[in-house]
């Protein structure tokens, strides 16, 4: 018997296909150019309502305070934002590597936002929950609104767009990457040029790079060593900030071999495909 007002919905990962960093903003975050696109891979929350206005939990994360996950600090905010009196119970399917460039975090707290207020009805529209999760971090709102896109600014400002939707083995090489680490490191190179959308769009997904490989290679010898292995057998890239690299292939059956060889030679690695339209928003009808 399934449970009375339970809402079990996806949190997809997400890839940045191309990532550019062209400046830094007196806030000293970096203006950025990147396309996102999501996976067919995620973690899972399911969702009760709670009458009695209480959040919890459930399991917990390592290394993360409860009140510091960013499912409960979304949850908080759309009740301090709406004054709404309901609480949930939320069980968290954690499948997304920490600190992995896959956006889990983010991921969760905008299906958290989204399942929300579906099941304690608010009917915030997708363009408010988007704003409301900009404050938990610069990659929720891509999420809230579920299509891939071309985004700038800190990645808040968002054209969707349709991308080739490849197979990918994505290697994760057991390491967290710190985000500010990264944007704090001196070598970043944050002077790329603006491309206009079209013109990244026209180059195709053998132009795309990522701004924060070298720097990543350089502090994460981890990552570097998975590049090396990856690159040499298939068109790769670092995701984000990394810590995951992801290699595109053509067909399924030629990501199933080349995971086959990624799995004997003992990398954790799994096959996905790139869609352009979030699992989330399928399963809510939005
Ligand atoms: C760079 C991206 C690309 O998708 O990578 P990943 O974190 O997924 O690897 C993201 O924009 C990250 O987004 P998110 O992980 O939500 O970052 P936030 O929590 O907002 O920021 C963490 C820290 O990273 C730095 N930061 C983040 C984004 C940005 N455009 N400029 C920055 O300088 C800031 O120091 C900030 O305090
Ligand atoms: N629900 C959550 N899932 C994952 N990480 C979370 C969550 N809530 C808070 N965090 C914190 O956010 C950090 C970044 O997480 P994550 O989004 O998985 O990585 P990335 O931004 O590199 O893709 C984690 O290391 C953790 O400290």
């Amino acid at each position: 018997m399934p449970e009375p007002g339970l809402l079990t919905l996806p949190a997809p990962a997400k890839l940045n296909r191309l990532l550019r960093i062209i400046g830094r903003r007196p806030d000293g975050y970096h203006e950025l150019q990147t396309l996102f696109q999501f996976l067919d891979h995620g973690d899972t929350l399911h969702l009760t309502p709670r009458q009695d206005g209480e959040l919890r939990l459930m399991p917990a994360l390592p290394g993360v305070a409860a009140e510091d996950n960013l499912i409960l600090r979304a949850a908080r905010l759309l009740q301090a934002e709406t004054g709404c009196r309901l609480g949930a119970e939320i069980r968290l399917e954690k499948r997304l590597p920490m600190g992995g460039g896959l956006g889990g975090g983010s991921s969760d707290a905008a299906t958290a936002l989204l399942g929300l207020d579906r099941l304690w009805g608010l009917g915030l529209d997708l363009g408010r929950l988007a704003a409301l999760g900009l404050g938990l971090g610069a990659d929720v709102p891509v999420f809230v609104h579920g299509r891939a896109a071309w985004a700038e600014g800190i990645g808040e400002r968002l054209t969707p767009v349709e991308l080739d939707t490849p197979w990918f083995v994505v290697i994760h090489p057991r390491v967290a990457v710190s985000t500010p680490a990264v944007f704090g490191a001196a070598q970043l190179t944050r002077d790329t040029p603006p491309i206009t959308m079209a013109r990244a769009l026209q180059g195709g997904a053998s132009s795309w790079r990522n701004d924060c490989e070298a720097t990543v290679r350089e502090l994460y010898p981890e990552v570097a060593r998975a590049l090396d292995w990856l690159s040499s057998r298939a068109p790769t890239m670092l995701t984000g900030t990394g810590a995951c690299v992801f290699a595109r292939l053509p067909s399924e059956a030629e990501a199933d071999r080349l995971l086959a060889e990624a799995t004997r030679h003992r990398w954790q690695a799994f096959l996905t495909r790139g869609v352009n339209h979030s699992p989330l928003h399928a399963v809510l009808g939005r």
